[in-house]
């Protein structure tokens, strides 16, 4: 009898994020479907950690990079998830929304797009009031940089020119749009996409624009304790249980779209409801690898995702990582790594 093919998905991630990514519950599921999680040391040499059939990773620096460019040319028949350039393009809040600005999705109903914002290099810039005169108050100033540190979180939600004067450039002013207090966080894993809803700041009123303080500081305001989010309780206590969410076609639509432009297959956008207009929607932030753990089985939808990328069923596109050349690679090879046969070949190559 032939022997079960198994696939090994080798994952590199901060301690954080492999403690509430790499669950028992994952690692369960994936191997009773045949696939095997594998941790990588990222100190060691990667292509030395044994048969690999795609790396998951979310690690940064030059380093890292060599390594998994190393890995490329030694597996080329081996996926990696995702390519680093492609990442990078979501560590800064212009380029990470400019694909959204660029995108077109065909809607009867609704429409979507960013809300206004400015990008301020200097204290020059940043009261220079000509600057920004096309912006209206309140304003959210957020750093420019998102890479995933405390800081690049830390917020400021900006009432009045007054408020300037706590900013630290370099950061970007983005008109606050009222949106009744919930978020909703579309989590994308190749092609399947997932929608849940999260608190977020409440609206401004007119009346409360002229009384309040200058700014409000903030840091990650959907993010509660963990397990509070998948639970009835925490729709009960958030009173998320009466928003409706936006349909799940033009979800997935715009999912789609932003998948292909950034060319990723992990990451998540928030996404927030313009209270002026019920089927107008925003994009606010996009985030990699984003924590997938707090959505509803979640250990089916990255099993699935896994199974795509070693089967060929899905194209997966993978970028050269240390080469200007923007080289995308469909995973084409018909071989698990222990060299079995599994099957034809189905994958396309996208232009
Ligand atoms: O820590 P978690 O599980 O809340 O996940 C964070 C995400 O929360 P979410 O899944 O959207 O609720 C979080 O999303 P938000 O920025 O809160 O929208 C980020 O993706 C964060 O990664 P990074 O700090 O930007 O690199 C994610 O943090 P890392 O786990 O990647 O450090
Ligand atoms: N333009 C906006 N209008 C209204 N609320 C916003 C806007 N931008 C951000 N927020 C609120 O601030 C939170 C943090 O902003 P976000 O851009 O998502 O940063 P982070 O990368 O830290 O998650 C959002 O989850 C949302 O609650
Ligand atoms: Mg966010
Ligand atoms: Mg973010």
């Amino acid at each position: 009898m032939a022997e079960e093919c198994r696939f090994r998905i080798g994952y590199a991630l901060a301690p954080k994020k492999q403690n509430s990514f790499i669950r028992d519950s994952l690692l369960k599921l994936a191997g009773s479907r045949g696939v095997d999680l594998v941790k990588i040391d990222p100190t060691l040499p990667l292509v030395d950690q044994g048969p690999i059939d795609c790396v998951l990773h979310k690690l940064y620096g030059e380093e890292w990079k060599r390594q998994l460019e190393e890995f490329r040319l030694r597996n080329p028949n081996a996926a990696i998830v995702d390519p680093p350039d492609a990442i990078e393009r979501l560590h800064n809040r212009i380029s990470m929304l400019q694909v959204v600005s660029d995108l077109r999705i065909e809607s009867r109903n609704e429409t979507f797009g960013i809300p206004k914002q400015i990008v301020i290099y200097d204290n020059e810039t940043l009261f220079d009031g000509q600057a920004w005169e096309s912006l209206k108050f309140p304003v959210i100033a957020k750093p420019l940089v998102a890479d995933g540190s405390a800081r690049s979180h830390r917020m400021n939600l900006v009432f009045n020119h007054d408020g300037l004067n706590k900013l630290r450039p370099p950061i970007v002013l983005q008109e606050f749009v009222n949106h009744g207090g919930v978020i909703f966080k579309v989590y994308v894993v190749g092609q399947y996409v997932r929608c849940v809803k999260r608190k977020s700041l409440p609206d401004v009123s007119e009346e409360k624009l002229g009384v309040s303080e200058s700014v409000l500081s903030f840091s990650q305001v959907s993010n509660v304790a963990s397990n509070e989010k998948v639970d009835d309780k925490y729709y009960k206590m958030m009173h998320l249980d009466d928003t409706v969410m936006p349909p799940q076609s033009f979800l997935t639509d715009i999912a789609k779209g932003l998948r292909h432009a950034l060319k990723l297959n992990l990451f998540n956008f928030d996404v927030i409801r313009d209270a002026r207009s019920g089927s107008r929607y925003l994009i606010i932030d996009i985030n990699y690898f984003p924590g997938y753990a707090k959505v509803p089985g979640y250990e089916t939808l990255l099993t699935d995702f896994f199974l795509d990328v070693v089967n060929k069923n899905e194209k997966v596109v993978v970028k050269v990582t240390s080469s200007d050349k923007d080289i995308r690679k469909i995973v084409s090879d018909n071989f698990c790594s222990d060299g079995n046969e599994i099957g034809p070949d189905e994958t396309e190559i996208q232009s």
